[in-house]
């Protein structure tokens, strides 16, 4: 049930929008999509899901071509959500339900279970012009998995959510990561990506410029973090042979080292330089990874 985009490449006239793209998305797993804005993240999507033309290249799951119209064992949550604002919520999701295969009372069923867990049951007969963006966006998410599909993308889930809402959407994802589905999902948040997914491609401009496992990616950068927290000014560090970066905090300092050993340096450098109350190695961030392999910063 793997997932494998080969070489695959998007233009738009002259722009390419994803340009030579490979990668295996590994069956039951989460997948993270990072990038900025017009990166190539909605594109790929809908080259995936058949409901854009591959310019050059090859995409295939379970070794077909999939037709998101046609296929009961996909769900889609788009970024442009369409809910029609007339209708109530019930039928809505019975109509769509319906198109993926089940029956009424299958959908009303789900439909409830869902409404409760995301504490808004109220909703099942408001129409959707009635509920605010966010709850929208629920009643959006529950369209795209009500039908347990095998395999799901979801372009941008948690943007525009309230941070409550965003807890109880992950849990929501999580979930159906442990039930078998496959997910694949698209973030600008770093820190969204790197909770989530054990595997994952950061896009820039179309080109893949990181992808893999998030512990592989971690540890092939090499470099670490170092917190100190200290009652003393540590600023003397900045000069320490392997420091590549050195940041105040009002409680001592964060520094990028270039490996473990340096830290051990470090750690000798501190002696006699007053109370230490913190010395923590840490991985660097995948917003760390970003700014250097892209050169940019990065929100
Ligand atoms: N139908 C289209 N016609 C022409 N250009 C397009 C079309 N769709 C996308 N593009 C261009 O392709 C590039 C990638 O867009 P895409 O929507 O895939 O980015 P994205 O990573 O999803 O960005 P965002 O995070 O802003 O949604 C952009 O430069 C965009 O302008």
């Amino acid at each position: 049930m793997t997932l494998v985009l080969k070489d695959v490449t998007k233009r738009f006239g002259q722009h390419t929008a994803v340009d030579h793209l490979s990668l295996e998305i590994p069956e039951k797993e989460m997948f993270g999509f990072l990038g900025g804005n017009g990166a190539g993240k909605t594109t790929t999507f809908r080259m995936i899901l058949g409901l854009l033309d591959i310019t050059e290249g090859e995409i295939s799951w379970n070794g077909d071509t999939i037709n998101y119209n046609k296929s009961h064992l996909i769900g889609y949550l788009p970024e442009e959500r369409g809910l029609y604002p007339k209708l109530k919520v019930r039928d809505q999701l019975i109509y769509l339900g319906k198109l993926r295969g089940m029956t009424k009372s299958e959908v009303e069923k789900e439909l409830k279970g869902w409404l409760e867990r995301f504490k808004v049951p109220e909703y099942i007969d408001k129409k959707v012009e009635e509920l605010s963006k966010g709850n929208q966006q629920k009643i959006q998410f529950i369209s795209a998995v009500i039908h347990k599909p095998k395999l799901l993308i979801l372009d941008e889930p948690f943007s525009g959510l309230d941070p409550i809402n965003v807890e109880m959407l992950k849990e929501a994802v999580v979930d159906l990561k442990e039930q078998g589905t496959s997910i694949v999902f698209s973030s600008h948040r770093m820190e969204h990506v790197e909770e989530l997914c054990e595997h994952l491609c950061i896009l820039h401009k179309g080109k893949q410029v990181v992808q893999g496992s998030l512990r592989e990616i971690k540890r092939s950068f090499g470099k670490k973090n170092l917190i100190i927290h200290a009652d003393e000014s540590l600023e003397f560090l900045k000069d320490q042979p392997g420091v590549i970066s050195y940041k105040a905090l009002t409680e001592g300092c964060e520094l990028q080292i270039e490996n473990e050993n340096v830290s051990q340096a470090i750690f000798s450098a501190l002696q006699g330089k007053g109370f230490i109350r913190k010395f923590d190695l840490e991985e660097p961030s995948l917003n760390d990874i970003f700014i250097e392999k892209v050169g940019a910063s990065y929100e």
